[in-house]
């Protein structure tokens, strides 16, 4: 059983700016609604999924929810409550908590994934001829994340996306797409789970069960491992600067793999390009797009105004790419690309999260883009790994910031390079030879990133800030 709408309607509200999967962060809730409440599991502990309905400023955000709700809720749940009911003198005679974090729980969605069930607007499937195991126990997985996976057991990973748009999932249609053409960077498909109707006719996908790469080591730990390693190899007394220190020396040195990277990319990108098709945009559209960059980055300034320092070189960037306007190949990408969303597995480098970014509409995920605007992508998270450390810890060495800042520059400017090399060699068109694009779609992508980071993680605000200080200077 649930509480009155109006009880729980009030505990979300409270609730989910909280929640770091939430992307409305920076505007009150205005109202919040239930769209619909579908009883996947009875009794106690019981299990609701509901879409929430959230009204901001002049937008509408539909989010997913699993709703748990227990008599007694033990201690291992305690920080994912939400709320209780009824209020009274006595305590609520039920919790409602985040059911993403009750494995009791969760093993109905594997139950219903195998059975390929239907239950109210819900609908449960399963690849072709898989047969899915249900004997597997869920934890949830704690890196930094817009959606929330679940790892089952050593076998599957399932990613419940929190805000949800109309239509089929970026990230289910690119992964099936690219496992129907052969492409094996991703991680195979094993489920998914899909709303009948959005309100507009479409189906809303709300769930992904895929293959657990459970060797795979995350290409931004392996790139901070490489950093710490940089930063802790020292000069031999006598033997000069740190910057002509040879990287290569150095434990932990990344640059190989960010070759083999660059060139897992090109294989991706020539795969979405055979399974979606390739487009020509004319120069004038061109030119509307470095407007646009220009817009946000005017935005993004009065909205962050730290960034404003760096403005005028960053416009100068689009004003380049205006005036150098030529019709472009463009394609299907990734659209949100970096380190965080690529593993390192026995086999080679996996691609993962073609959902696009976060903070764009759907209309703009979906868009096509020139492939280098991913090499963009990855460039920028270079430069983030490099000056990660700098920024956010205090346990480098106690050299002077200038020193500090040298050595960042080199290991980013090593990886950066040695990517670019792979994505060219593998195929892919040259960023040394489109180096204007490229700027222009790193500065954008910087932009972006400044806004993220002030709107979601205000303490990582300077990482973009100091790598923008250094590509402007
Ligand atoms: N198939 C997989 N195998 C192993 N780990 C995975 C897999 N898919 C995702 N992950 C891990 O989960 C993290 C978040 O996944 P991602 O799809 O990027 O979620 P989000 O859209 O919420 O950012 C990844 O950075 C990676 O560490
Ligand atoms: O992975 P998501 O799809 O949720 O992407 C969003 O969050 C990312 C951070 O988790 C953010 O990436 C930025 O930080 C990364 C380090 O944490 C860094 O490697 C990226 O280069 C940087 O852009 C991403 O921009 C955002 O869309």
């Amino acid at each position: 059983m649930l509480p009155p709408e109006n009880v729980l309607a009030r505990d979300l509200t409270e609730w989910l700016p909280r929640q770091r999967w939430f992307g409305g962060k920076d505007s009150p809730i205005d109202d919040l609604s239930i769209g619909t409440a579908t009883e996947l599991l009875p009794g106690d502990p019981g299990l609701h999924h509901l879409i929430l309905d959230v009204h901001q400023n002049t937008t509408t955000d539909q989010y997913q929810l699993l709703l748990g709700v227990r008599r007694d809720l033990p201690d291992r749940l305690r920080h994912v409550e939400i709320g209780g009911f009824p209020e009274g003198p006595g305590g609520p005679e039920a919790h409602l908590y985040d059911a993403a974090y009750d494995p009791d729980l969760t093993r109905t969605l594997l139950d219903d994934l195998a059975g390929e069930a239907s239950v109210g607007p819900l609908r449960f499937h399963h690849a072709s001829g898989f047969d899915i195991r249900t004997d597997l126990t869920s934890l949830p997985i704690t890196t930094e994340q817009s959606n929330t996976s679940l790892l089952f057991g050593d076998d599957y990973i399932c990613k419940l996306f929190r805000r949800l748009s109309s239509g089929v999932n970026l990230d289910l249609e690119v992964n099936l797409a690219l496992t129907r053409v052969g492409c094996t960077h991703v991680p195979a498909v094993r489920g998914w789970i899909e709303m009948d109707d959005g309100g507009d006719g479409e189906p809303v996908t709300l769930g992904l069960l895929s293959d657990y790469l459970h060797t795979g080591a995350e290409g931004w730990s392996l790139a901070i491992a490489s950093v710490r390693d940089w930063y802790a190899h020292t000069v031999p007394p006598g033997e000069g600067e740190w910057a002509e220190l040879d990287a290569s020396a150095a434990g932990g040195d990344f640059a190989a793999e960010a070759e083999r990277l660059g060139a897992a990319t090109a294989e991706v990108h020539q795969a979405l390009a055979e399974a979606f098709g390739v487009a020509t945009v004319r120069a004038d559209e061109v030119r509307a797009s470095a407007a646009r960059m220009n817009e946000e980055l005017t935005a993004t300034c009065r909205a962050v105004p730290a960034l404003a320092p760096h403005a005028k070189a960053l416009t100068g960037a689009f004003i380049d790419l205006a005036a150098q306007a030529e019709p472009l190949p463009v394609q299907r990408v990734h659209g949100d690309y970096h380190l965080g969303q690529v593993l390192r597995t026995e086999s080679g480098w996996t691609l993962l999260d073609f959902e696009g970014e976060p903070a764009r509409t759907p209309g703009e995920r979906r868009a096509l883009a020139h492939p280098l605007r991913d090499v963009a992508g990855m460039l920028r998270s270079f430069e983030y790994a490099a000056r990660f450390l700098i920024t956010k810890s205090g346990t480098v060495p106690p050299e002077s910031g200038r020193r500090l800042e040298t050595r960042a520059h080199a290991w980013a400017a090593r990886n950066r390079a040695a990517f670019c090399r792979g994505y060219a060699a593998a195929g892919g068109p040259d960023p040394a030879a489109h180096s204007v694009l490229l700027r222009a779609f790193e500065f954008e992508k910087a932009v972006y990133e400044v806004r993220y980071e002030a709107r979601n993680r205000p303490a990582w605000l300077p990482v973009p800030l100091k790598s923008l200080a250094h590509l402007t200077a």
